[in-house]
């Protein structure tokens, strides 16, 4: 099927353009880029005035839970709910059950993503089997098996020596090992902030140093071995401090930060204790939050990402320290960019191209996918003025536990193009295997 989108604001920093152009999609390529192309016989003409089109999305960071917990979310509803929020491409996190650690479990997840036949699923690898971190995975075998990059997320690895070999590893094979920075001696019990928030309301605190510590530990692995490093959800000030003095130095360091650790802090748990506001790691300072966002609009923080983390209603309906971590994000997450920054002209659409389509790509080692003929019609078109209710029916993801349930949001993602089929028509998921 080809098809012809007229009139769209094309935004793609990598061939500089930021115009209103025409683009026609055939046999899983852009065919042309250009002002006022003709429709060949038989392609569908789409109407994008007034509309954003951009290189696809991608979430280098979502946990689809499939296999072992699919009552949360499975690759095919998670693959459902990546399309609506507009992406063409995702990478999965290895703490499912059984842990994704061998070439067996990689398989797995991109034979299921085929038949789900929507967005690209990127499985990630556990760095150690398990995710125990006591002894490597078989990093070589997950290559072979298509593994896009490696990590326990979920858990920091904790000893720093275990972490040196799963960082020698992993670079052998060419790939990044993504780190969660969590030294659990210092957050054990935690399920808060540690700080006012944890004080407040009289509960355990998850402090910054640690995160911070295993950043900083990290970042002198990364030194030691030459192994690309990429921090997973960033959410501290001093953290964000230490990345960007580590690329001062020219080390292959990048970091990620979700949209709760840009739009929410700990002043947001109230005593409702809505315990969709609770996660891994947990909301900061509202200081913290304003130098995030700072941060990813100067490209310290290199992309954006989710953290997509579906829970069931009986694992969030609870006292707040037995709530499970984790939020939702795969639907809210390019509205919540587009109403918080970009709309109000605090980030431009490059930079948002950049943090959500340019950047995973490069991390990940992906084929870049740029607005220009020969490139993978993977696209995404933004209406930026139609308003989404952020109610539990919106979703398409299994779970419901959105940090941002209630929220209007303004911009959303209507179409998208995954090899040049149309995977949201308008808005709506178009399933057809493939
Ligand atoms: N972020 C979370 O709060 N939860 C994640 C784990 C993780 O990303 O560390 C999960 O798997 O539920
Ligand atoms: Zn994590
Ligand atoms: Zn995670």
């Amino acid at each position: 099927m080809a098809f012809l989108l007229r009139g769209a604001h094309v935004v793609d920093p990598q061939v500089a353009l930021d115009c209103v152009r025409d683009v026609l999609i055939d046999e899983g390529r852009i065919q042309a880029v250009g002002e006022d192309l003709a429709r060949p016989a038989g392609a569908e003409a789409i109407d994008a005035r007034g509309k954003y089109l951009v290189p696809g999305l991608v979430d280098m960071h979502v946990h689809f839970r499939d296999p072992g917990f699919e009552y949360k979310e499975t690759i095919e509803t998670g693959s459902r709910a990546a399309t609506h929020g507009g992406f063409t491409d995702v990478a999965t996190m290895p703490n499912t059950d059984p842990v994704s650690d061998t070439g067996a479990e990689i398989r797995y997840q991109i034979d299921r993503a085929h038949e789900a036949g929507l967005c690209h699923v990127r499985p990630i690898g556990a760095l150690t089997r398990a995710e125990k971190g006591e002894s490597l995975a078989e990093i070589g075998d997950m290559v072979v098996e298509g593994a896009a990059a490696f990590s326990d997320d979920g858990h920091g690895v904790q000893g720093a020596g275990m972490m040196r070999t799963c960082m020698e590893y992993v670079s052998q094979f060419g790939r990044v090992a993504i780190a969660h920075c969590e030294v659990e001696s210092l957050t054990a019990h935690g399920v808060i902030n540690e700080g006012r928030a944890s004080t407040r309301l009289g509960m355990f605190g998850w402090p910054a140093l640690g995160e911070e510590l295993e950043i900083y530990r990290d970042i002198e692995l990364c030194k030691l071995t030459g192994c690309p490093l990429h921090i997973a959800h960033i959410s501290t000030a001093r953290g964000l401090e230490l990345v960007r003095a580590a690329k001062a130095e020219g080390l292959p360091v990048t970091c990620e930060v979700c949209p709760h650790h840009l739009f929410l802090c700990e002043d947001d748990i109230t005593d409702t204790y809505d315990t969709n506001l609770k996660m891994n790691p947990p909301l900061r300072s509202a200081a913290d939050a304003a130098a995030l966002v700072e941060g990813l609009v100067d490209g310290s923080i290199d992309c954006l990402v989710t953290d997509h983390a579906p829970h069931a209603p009986h694992e969030k309906n609870c006292e707040w320290e037995i709530a499970f971590f984790g939020t939702i994000g795969l639907e809210t997450s390019l509205p919540l960019m587009l109403t918080n920054l970009v709309g109000p002209q605090k980030m431009s659409w490059s930079r948002l191209v950049e943090a959500m389509a340019v950047a995973p790509r490069e991390i990940l080692r992906l084929e870049p996918v740029r607005l220009e003929a020969g490139s993978a019609a993977d696209l995404t078109l933004i209406d930026p003025t139609a308003t989404i209710e952020v109610t539990p029916d919106y979703f398409e993801s299994r779970s419901k536990n959105s940090a941002f349930l209630g929220c209007t949001l303004t911009g959303v993602a209507t179409d998208v193009f995954v090899n040049g089929r149309r995977t949201l028509t308008d808005g709506v998921v178009t399933s057809q295997g493939r």
